[in-house]
């Protein structure tokens, strides 16, 4: 698929450039009257609120991946480029003052460089200053580091085109950019996107799940929380599921950048989820709860108008009206699959309180007690949010206001339930919606957003737990007060009031659950209609649809005996303990080419729901089938993106490389051995040739990076090469301090080198070297674009070229 095509199918609304972003009609009357008089905040910010609207959002980014080379990167970043972006906006402003004091008007220019970014040059635009001059005078803002995000790895910079189009330092921090977001080191995600994640706070154990999951940016960051202890393969898990079947391949490519064998791709009506067996005793199924859910559900976006300017024109008062009760649905079923004292965060990118705060309001009142919500705000110090609303009015077509369902017009009845309004103020009292949160655009330059995080203390009242505790509690009663009162045994009045108790719907005490049932769906929640419908303890069916999307290949368990193990378990020095059931294949028939690597709790899962849930994708690659004539004694060559997890097993072909070692492996290529350190020779000539594992670790003379980097190569007769992808060739490079522009020439070279592909293959072959492996081969970056859908950072074909 051409590059142009693949970022119109990942954005479906973006801003093509910014001539269009600003032609754009951004005004809306209803939404314009909608947030005046909403209550979300005091009517002096509704302008400055409105305006920053329609500006576009900044670019944020977040430094990813194991936090040793996090730092290291966040130090390049720094010393290289945001140091002179400091200064070279300090020596704009001077420049910007002198210009503008000389002008004509002789107004205040010096002030330009503080407005939020963008504004400055469509002011200029539109009058009569050279573009090219007005750049120069605006374009460079500092970087600004997002102080609630952990261990300043979260920035927030002005690379709109024209910036860099004008600015070399802006030009090449955004190549640098680009080619670290192709190596998995940098995400481009917006600020408030990095919140949920953040505040569900996963621990290498936590169980979670991902409700809504494409295009999987925070599918990332949940995956990087639990590597966040950086040693060896940790025993929680993410699954990742979306309802789309296409969105779900989306994740994958996020996903494997992570190289994580404790994560799941898998394809499912969120509403309808199953529970998880993990036994594969049919007879008595065990189910495996979560500890953490995340519940990132399909929403009007109002929130995100800064970037899906086709919102302007389509926004209406009743958007997330249709939305509020598959909203509902999701968390109800997440906090079915919760495990008491589980954390489950709720978040759109909605700022209307039907999506936000009547969500969380309706799941308080049908739990009944059994959640509430956290006080989160301790977990992003300096996030400036408003609290939630207890009180709200709704808004019909045509702009009238309404406080209560009961004030309604007869005709508009069917489009609102009675948990859209907000809760009588005895529930208020009870729900405590102030802890939920809601990012206002106009307080920190980001998008709108909604944020809760609830906690479940106890079973759902509609649990078979909670019903089973009922009925103790009951009987218990009944003995008592029969003891006590000596009456005998009890009578028919007594049993008639304990069935009365166990059948009567959870949840039936609220009018609002009772109006909102009838309206939203047919899947009620009680036991009674869980019968009636054939729902099983595994969770509510959906009614059997054909199943659509791309048929994957099967997931198949390596089994004892298999004759293709012994050679790789030898050659590599994988020892008894080495969880050789945790190895599958993707092909049924044929020879086997790959075997992926998946943590022990995938392999539960994988095995206990095989016929149950339908799979997308999991697993590292941990070796391919690659012969050389070299390597009699092993077909299979390890693959780079097993090494966080793997490397560690290997007892054969590891070798401790020094900091020159590891520059001349990236530099070069393909190195004679002659030019390694005598230690290093030393060791290659114990080894025969064949995969090798590279390790380099700093030292006291030689501590930087001051980190671990264990990368996978390949020793052949008379010399070494790495078989690390391009981009995270260039990535290690940096690290070790190699400048920008050796890098652009190491890629410029390989543009003419590829003339001389065949010499070079030649010349590999004859050392025995094994064609590269498809993800190695040479890759064209795509250009720098926002996870979930944002504006790339320069036109298709503009970044390509600069390569
Ligand atoms: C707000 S987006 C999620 C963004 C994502 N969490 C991220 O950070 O990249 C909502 C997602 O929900 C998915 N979706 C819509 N209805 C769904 C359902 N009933 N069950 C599961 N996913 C659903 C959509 O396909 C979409 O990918």
């Amino acid at each position: 698929m051409g590059r142009r095509k693949w970022q119109n199918q990942r954005n479906p609304l973006p801003y093509k450039n910014e001539r269009n972003y600003s032609q754009t009609t951004k005004d809306n009357v209803l939404f314009r009257k909608y947030y005046s008089n909403l209550g979300l905040m005091p009517e002096s910010e509704v302008q400055d609120f409105y305006d920053r609207m329609k500006e576009p959002l900044p670019v944020t980014f977040r430094i990813t991946g194991y936090k040793s080379q996090a730092n290291e990167l966040l130090k390049i970043i720094r010393t290289q480029f945001f140091d002179s972006l400091v200064g070279a906006s300090a020596s704009v402003k001077s420049q910007n003052n002198s210009t503008t004091s000389s002008t004509a008007d002789g107004g205040g220019g010096g002030e330009k460089a503080a407005v939020p970014w963008g504004q400055g040059a469509v002011a200029f635009n539109a009058g009569d200053v050279p573009v090219s001059k007005a750049l120069t005078m605006d374009a460079i803002k500092p970087p600004k580091c997002l102080t609630w995000y952990p261990d300043q790895l979260a920035w927030q910079i002005d690379l709109s085109r024209k910036a860099v189009r004008s600015q070399e330092i802006l030009s090449k921090l955004h190549e640098f950019l680009v080619s670290e977001t192709e190596s998995g080191n940098i995400s481009r995600q917006e600020a408030v996107s990095m919140i949920p994640p953040l505040v569900l706070d996963v621990q290498p154990q936590s169980r979670v799940l991902d409700m809504c999951a494409a295009p999987g940016s925070k599918t990332a960051q949940l995956i990087e929380y639990l590597h966040k202890d950086e040693t060896g393969v940790p025993e929680g898990v993410v699954v990742a599921n979306d309802k789309e079947n296409k969105r779900c391949y989306l994740m994958v490519h996020q996903v494997k950048r992570l190289a994580s064998p404790c994560c799941m791709i898998v394809n499912h009506d969120a509403a309808f989820f199953p529970k998880l067996r993990v036994s594969m005793d049919e007879e008595k199924p065990e189910f495996m709860l979560f500890d953490r859910v995340l519940a990132d559900v399909p929403c009007s976006g109002d929130g995100t108008m800064r970037k899906n300017i086709d919102i302007w024109s389509k926004w209406q008062p009743t958007m997330g009206t249709s939305l509020h009760g598959l909203q509902i649905k999701i968390v109800k079923r997440g906090l079915e699959l919760l495990e008491v004292g589980g954390r489950l965060v709720y978040s759109t990118c909605s700022m209307q309180p039907v999506e936000d705060e009547a969500v969380m309001a309706e799941m308080l009142r049908r739990c009944e007690g059994s959640v509430e919500l956290v006080d989160v705000s301790s977990m992003m110090p300096g996030l400036k949010t408003v609290p939630g609303l207890s009180k709200w009015k709704m808004m019909n077509k045509l702009g009238n206001w309404m406080d209560d369902f009961e004030s309604v017009p007869q005709n508009f009845k069917s489009l609102f339930t009675k948990s859209m309004f907000s809760p009588t103020a005895e529930e208020a009292e009870k729900f405590n919606l102030n802890l939920c949160h809601r990012v206002l655009p106009h307080h920190q330059d980001t998008g709108g957003f909604f944020f809760a995080a609830l906690r479940k203390v106890g079973n759902l009242p509609w649990s078979r737990e909670a019903r089973v505790e009922k009925e103790e509690a009951l009987k218990r009663e009944q003995t008592a007060s029969e003891k006590v009162t000596s009456e005998g045994p009890p009578t028919q009045e007594k049993m008639a009031v304990t069935e009365t108790t166990t059948d009567k719907p959870a949840n039936s005490n609220t009018d609002s659950t009772a109006v909102q049932r009838k309206s939203e769906d047919a899947n009620a929640t009680n036991d009674n209609s869980r019968k009636r419908k054939g729902e099983s303890e595994e969770g509510p069916q959906p009614k059997k649809k054909e199943l659509k999307g791309y048929r994957e290949d099967p997931f198949l368990f390596m089994q004892p005996g298999d004759p293709v193990w012994p050679p790789i378990r030898d050659f590599y020095g994988l020892t008894d303990e080495f969880p050789s059931n945790q190895l599958l294949y993707r092909s049924e028939q044929g020879a086997k080419r790959s075997l992926y690597f998946v943590s022990k709790a995938i392999r539960q899962i994988v095995l206990s729901n095989e016929n149950r849930v339908r799979f997308i994708n999991m697993g590292v690659k941990f070796v391919s089938r690659s012969p050389s004539p070299l390597v009699p004694d092993c077909e299979f060559r390890i693959t780079q993106e097993s090494m966080g997890s793997l490397a560690s097993h290997l007892t054969k072909r590891t070798v401790s490389i020094t900091r020159e070692d590891a520059v001349t492996i990236f530099r070069e290529e393909n190195p004679f051995l002659s030019k390694m350190s005598q230690s290093t020779q030393d060791t290659l000539e114990t080894i025969v040739p064949g995969s090798v594992v590279f390790v380099y670790k700093p030292t006291e003379s030689n501590p930087q990076p001051a980190c671990t980097l264990t990368f996978c190569g390949w020793k052949g007769k008379a010399s070494v090469r790495s078989f690390v992808p391009r981009f995270e060739r260039s990535h290690c490079l940096r690290l070790f301090g190699q400048d920008l522009a050796q890098i652009k020439a190491e890629v410029a070279k390989m543009k003419k080198d590829r003339q001389q592909k065949f010499d070079a293959a030649a010349a590999s072959a004859a050392d025995g070297d094994p064609p590269p492996l498809e993800d190695e081969e040479e890759k064209k970056p795509a250009p720098l674009k926002e996870e979930g859908g944002g504006e790339p950072m320069v036109k298709a074909g503009e970044d390509g070229e600069k390569e």
